[in-house]
């Protein structure tokens, strides 16, 4: 079994293999080195429908993709869609990380959220999207080297830093893990994701 992911995000590759253990996880990039999409959008489902799409489009087979980002209660929900451009287009997640710290110096209320839509794009029908959740708070310092993007600075609700525990154990809370869950419920769509093969002989 196979599923293409329209993302060219290392570390959201890594968390989709590690929660999808026996299924074959293929980023677009794979298949297609050049695919890029303009997030055009401003909610995280209309980013999450145009990469999916686009993708799906483009290799005549279901796709999902994942739109996501960090929401910052102090900052009005700030990065929120701009998570990856928060620091300006092309910035590293030490440059998002650096200014989101800068951000929040001196300001007591830390809580946060992690947000994941997984967009699921099957030609011939309309897609669908699924969200996931993260609630916790920024910490004053980064902590670990764990993980990708904004998770050296996340602390859960339940006082897991991402930064420091493994993939698998990030599997198991994620946002990212969430919104799939929501999705395998779904079940006839899900059936048709898995049920094709996922452009292997492309
Ligand atoms: O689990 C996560 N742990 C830490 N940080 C995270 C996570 N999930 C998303 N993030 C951050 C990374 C990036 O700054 C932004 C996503 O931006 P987003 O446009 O969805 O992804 P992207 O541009 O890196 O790859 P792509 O659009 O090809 O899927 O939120
Ligand atoms: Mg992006």
């Amino acid at each position: 079994m196979k599923i293409v992911i329209a993302t060219g995000n290392k570390g959201k590759i890594r968390d989709f293999k590690t929660i999808f253990s026996d299924v074959e996880v293929i980023g677009i990039k794979e298949l297609l080195p050049d695919f890029e999409v303009e997030e055009t959008e401003d909610t995280f489902e209309g980013n999450a429908v145009l990469k999916a799409e686009s993708a799906s489009k483009a290799l005549g087979l279901p796709v999902i993709s994942d739109d996501s980002g960090l929401c910052v209660d102090a900052l009005d929900g700030a990065p929120g869609v701009y998570s990856a451009r928060y620091a300006g287009l092309g910035a590293s997640d030490e440059d998002n990380n650096r200014k989101l710290l800068a951000a929040l110096t001196d300001v007591e209320n830390r809580s946060a959220r992690f947000v994941c839509v997984i967009a699921l794009a099957i030609p011939g029908r309309d897609t669908r999207s699924y969200v996931g959740q993260l609630h916790g708070e920024i910490l004053e310092s980064s902590a670990g080297e764990g993980g990708f993007g904004y998770d050296p600075l996340f602390k859960t609700l339940q006082g897991e830093h991402l930064g420091m525990i493994s993939t698998e154990q990030k599997g198991e809370i994620s946002h990212r893990r969430k919104a799939l869950e929501k999705l395998k419920h779904d079940a006839s769509a899900f059936e048709i994701l898995l049920n094709h093969d996922g452009g292997a002989d492309k």
